[in-house]
């Protein structure tokens, strides 16, 4: 049984204290809101890429690709210029991301290696 099979109820947003000034709590609920679809975005991208990984693991390819990455962060600081998110941020991000997706995509081709 994986957690997403145990039955939860909906996530509320953050209790925040009594007294906060009113645009205070606006605000930060607000943010609630995008943290909540960064993680279902987030979600979405590691199930595409949990794909990719089972792929290429089937065909002996290597976890990762560097010349899809340089096209991504070029694409993607583009993105944040156009966006007025700072490149190196975003870079960054991608970054980080995408070294979480080679772990998984190592792991998977060592269990296919595993396999009889
Ligand atoms: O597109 C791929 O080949 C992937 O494995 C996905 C991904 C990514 O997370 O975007 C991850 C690793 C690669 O180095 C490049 C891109």
């Amino acid at each position: 049984m994986t957690d997403q099979d145990v039955p939860h109820p909906p996530v509320p947003a953050t209790q925040e204290p009594a007294g906060i000034p009113p645009e205070l709590a606006r605000l930060r609920h607000s943010i609630d809101n995008i943290d909540a679809a960064l993680v279902y975005l987030l979600a979405e991208r590691f199930k595409a890429t949990k794909q990719v990984g089972v792929l290429k693991a089937q065909r002996g390819l290597p976890p990762s690709d560097p010349g899809r990455e340089e096209r991504q962060v070029t694409r993607l600081r583009a993105l944040a210029h156009e966006a007025d998110l700072d490149p190196v941020f975003a870079e960054k991000f991608l970054e980080f991301i995408v070294a979480e997706v080679i772990r998984h995509h190592e792991a998977l081709a060592q269990d296919h290696t595993g396999e009889a």
